[in-house]
C-alpha cells in the first residue's frame, strides 16, 4: 500500500427550476463565473410584503419568512461548482463525477451522493430520465467504456443496491432479504452481510438490474411530492482489475464506488398528523440525516475520534466515504423557491461544513500468489523478527492485554450506556420539534382566525359609517326642506296678513269692526279657504257686490285658517323630531355595536398573548 494524501470532500450545488404552480418567486440568485449562491433579498422583501399576491403560503407564512430572511440579512455562499435550473445531470456528471469514476477504476474507493430537501430534485439528478440520464447511468456506461479500451488489464465487475428503510437495510435486488446487518470486514471495511452482488458484463444489463431495484424502492405520494422516496439507497459497484499477463496471480486492485440517493429532510407539518405511517417514515428520515450532520460537524471541526458513526445504519455505511479510506462529492441540490427558502438555507449551510471534511484515500490492492517473491521474503522477516519480540515480551504482552480487555469491556459498557443516552435525547428532540410544530400550526391558525375577524369587523366598521353618512346626508336634505318649508310659509303668511290687512280696511270703510290677524309663526297649508278670501276681496276692491252672508263667511274661514297653519305646522315640527330623534338613536345603537366588538376583539388578542 502507498501513502497517499488527504483530501477534502467536493461539494457543489445544483438549483433546479421553479416548480409551477405551487412555488412561488425566486429568492436564491447564481453567480457561475464565482460559484456563488446568494439571497435577492430586495426582491425577496418586496415581493413578500405583497401578501395580497396569488403567491402560495399564507399570509403569516410570508410574513415570518420575511421577518426570518430580515434578522439574518443577506446570505452568500461559494461552492466548487454551482450549476444554475437550465443546467444538465450530464454536465455535473462531467465535471464532479467523471473524475472519481476514472480514480476508482484505478483502485480508489469513490462515493457520490445526493442530498437536499424534498423535492429539490436528488433523485432526477442520481437516475435522471431516458432522454436526460442522470449520474449512475452516465457512470455505469464510463465503467464499460474504459474497461473494454482497455487492453492490459482484465476486470470483474459486481453490483449491489440496497435501501434504508425506517433504519431498516432491505436488498432491492433480493426483495425477500430485509433487515440486512452491517458488519466489519479487514479488507473491505464497512460491508453489508449477505447483500446479493450480483456480476455484471454490460451497461444494459446494469440498467435493467436497477429498474428491477427501482421497482421495490419504497416511495410514496406526499403532500408536497406525488412521488417521494421514502427511503435512503445505496447503489454499489465493486471493480476488481488486475493486468491480463499476471492472470490475477500478480497484484489485484478492488474497489467500491457507492452511489448515494438520500430522502429528503422535510417538515413535519407538512404532513397529515392522522397518518402515522408518514409521520413515522419522516421522524426516520429526518433522525437520519440530522446524524449524518452532526457527524459532519465533527469532522468539519477537526475531530477524527468518537465520530458517532455508529448512530445510524446510513452514517456506518458511509463512513468510509466521511473522513475515511474513500474518494468523495456531495451534490446538493435546492430550490429557487421563496416558499423554501430555509430549507435551501439549511442544505448550503450543511454543505459549507461538508466541504471542509477531509478524507484520506488510496489504492486498494492485495498481492496474488506469484507476486513479487522479494516483498513477501522482506514482510516474512519483519514478521518473524515480530514474532521473536512478541515471544520474549509475551507475559508482559498478556498482562497488558488482560488489563486492555477490561479497559476495553469498561469503554463498550460506558459507550452503549452513551448510546441509549443519545438515543432518548434524540427522541425527546423529536417530540420537542413536534410539540414545537404543533404550537405553530395552532398560533398559524389563530392569526389566521384573528385577520378574518378583522377583515370581518373592519367590514361591519364600514356599513355602519356608510349608514351613519346616509342618515347625516338625510337629515341635512330634511333640514333643508324645512327651511324651505319656512321660507315658504313666510312668504305665503305675510301675503295672506296683506291680504287680510286689506280686508281689515275695507271692513273698517264699511263700518265693521276688523278681524284679528294670526301672528306670522304658523304654517300654511293651501286649502280652498284661501281662494275663497281672494275672490271676496277682490270683489270688495273692484265695488263688485258682496253677498250678504259672505263676511261672516269670511270670518270662519279666517279662523279655520289660522287654525290648519298651527295644525300644519306642529305636524311639520312633529314629524322632523321624530326622525331627528330616530336617527341619533341608530347612531349611538351603532356606535355601542362598535365598541362591544372592539372590546372583545382585545380582550382575545390579550388571551393569547398570554397563552404564548
Ligand atoms: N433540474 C431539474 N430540472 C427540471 N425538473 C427537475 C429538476 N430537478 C427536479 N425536477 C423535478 O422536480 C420534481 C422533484 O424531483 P425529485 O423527485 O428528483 O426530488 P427528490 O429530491 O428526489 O424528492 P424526494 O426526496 O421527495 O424523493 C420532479 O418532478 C422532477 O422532475
Amino acid at each position: 500500500m502507498s501513502n497517499y494524501g488527504r483530501e477534502v470532500i467536493k461539494v457543489c450545488i445544483r438549483m433546479r427550476p421553479l416548480l409551477p404552480p405551487y412555488e412561488d418567486e425566486e429568492i436564491w440568485g447564481i453567480d457561475s463565473r464565482t460559484s456563488t449562491i446568494f439571497t435577492l433579498t430586495s426582491s425577496f422583501a418586496s415581493k413578500l410584503l405583497d401578501v395580497s399576491s396569488n403567491s402560495s403560503g399564507s399570509i403569516r407564512e410570508k410574513e415570518s419568512r420575511l421577518r426570518y430572511a430580515e434578522t439574518l440579512g443577506p446570505q452568500s455562499f461559494t461552492f466548487d461548482y454551482i450549476y444554475a435550473p437550465d443546467s444538465t445531470s450530464q454536465q455535473i456528471y462531467y465535471e464532479v463525477s467523471r473524475p472519481i469514476i476514472h480514480r476508482v477504476l484505478n483502485g480508489f474507493n469513490g462515493t457520490i451522493f445526493m442530498y437536499g430537501q424534498t423535492t429539490s430534485g436528488k433523485t432526477y439528478t442520481m437516475l435522471g430520465t431516458p432522454d436526460f440520464p442522470g449520474i449512475l447511468p452516465c457512470s455505469i456506461r464510463e465503467i464499460f467504456q474504459t474497461i473494454v479500451k482497455d487492453t492490459e488489464n482484465e476486470y470483474n465487475v459486481w453490483i449491489s443496491y440496497i435501501e434504508i428503510y425506517n433504519e431498516q437495510i432491505n436488498d432491492l435486488l433480493a426483495p425477500g432479504k430485509v433487515n440486512l446487518k452491517v458488519k466489519e470486514d479487514p479488507k473491505q471495511g464497512v460491508v453489508i452481510q449477505d447483500v446479493k452482488q450480483q456480476q455484471v458484463w454490460t451497461f444494459d444489463q446494469v440498467i435493467l438490474l436497477m429498474n428491477y431495484g427501482e421497482e421495490h424502492r419504497t416511495y410514496r405520494e406526499t403532500s408536497i411530492h406525488e412521488h417521494s422516496s421514502r427511503s435512503h439507497t445505496l447503489f454499489q459497484v465493486y471493480i476488481e482489475s488486475f493486468p491480463r499477463a499476471s492472470k490475477g496471480r500478480g497484484r489485484i486492485r478492488y474497489s467500491c464506488l457507492n452511489l448515494v440517493d438520500l430522502a429528503g429532510s422535510e417538515r413535519l407539518n407538512d404532513f397529515d398528523t392522522k397518518n402515522v405511517t408518514q409521520i413515522g417514515e419522516a421522524g426516520y428520515i429526518n433522525k437520519s440525516l440530522f446524524i449524518l450532520a452532526h457527524v459532519v460537524n465533527k469532522l468539519a471541526e477537526g475531530k477524527t475520534k468518537h465520530i458517532p458513526y455508529r448512530d445510524s445504519k446510513l452514517t456506518r455505511i458511509l463512513s468510509q466515504a466521511l473522513g475515511g479510506n474513500s474518494l468523495a462529492s456531495i451534490i446538493c441540490t435546492v430550490s429557487p423557491a421563496a416558499m423554501n427558502f430555509q430549507q435551501t438555507l439549511s442544505t448550503l449551510r450543511f454543505a459549507s461544513r461538508a466541504k471542509t471534511v477531509q478524507n484520506t484515500p488510496h489504492i486498494n490492492e492485495i498481492l496474488g500468489e506469484l507476486a513479487n517473491s522479494n516483498e513477501i521474503k522482506a514482510q516474512l522477516t519483519n514478521l518473524q523478527q515480530e514474532l521473536l519480540e512478541l515471544n520474549t515480551s509475551k507475559i508482559g504482552y498478556e498482562t497488558r492485554c488482560k488489563f486492555l480487555e477490561n479497559q476495553l469491556e469498561k469503554i463498550q459498557k460506558e459507550i452503549h450506556a452513551k448510546e441509549e443516552q443519545f438515543e432518548r435525547m434524540i427522541e425527546g428532540n423529536n417530540k420537542e420539534r413536534e410539540i414545537i410544530e404543533r404550537l405553530q400550526m395552532v398560533i398559524e391558525k389563530q392569526e389566521v382566525d384573528m385577520e378574518n375577524e378583522r377583515i370581518m369587523i373592519n367590514g361591519q366598521y364600514q356599513k355602519v359609517m356608510e349608514k351613519y353618512q346616509e342618515e347625516r346626508r338625510v337629515r341635512i336634505e330634511l333640514e333643508k326642506e324645512l327651511d324651505s318649508h319656512k321660507e315658504i310659509l313666510g312668504r305665503t303668511i305675510k301675503s295672506e296678513q296683506q291680504t287680510l290687512s286689506r280686508l281689515n280696511m275695507l271692513i273698517v270703510k264699511s263700518g265693521g269692526s276688523p278681524v284679528d290677524i294670526p301672528s306670522p309663526n304658523f304654517s300654511y297649508h293651501p286649502n280652498a279657504d284661501m281662494n275663497f278670501i281672494n275672490s271676496l276681496v277682490f270683489h270688495i276692491e273692484t265695488d263688485v257686490s258682496i253677498p250678504p252672508n259672505s263676511v261672516n263667511e269670511w270670518k270662519d274661514v279666517s279662523s279655520r285658517l289660522v287654525n290648519d297653519y298651527r295644525v300644519s305646522l306642529e305636524r311639520l315640527q312633529d314629524q322632523y323630531f321624530n326622525k331627528v330623534q330616530t336617527l341619533a338613536e341608530r347612531l349611538i345603537d351603532d356606535q355601542r355595536r362598535i365598541q362591544e366588538i372592539l372590546i372583545s376583539h382585545r380582550g382575545e388578542l390579550r388571551n393569547n398573548e398570554g397563552m404564548f
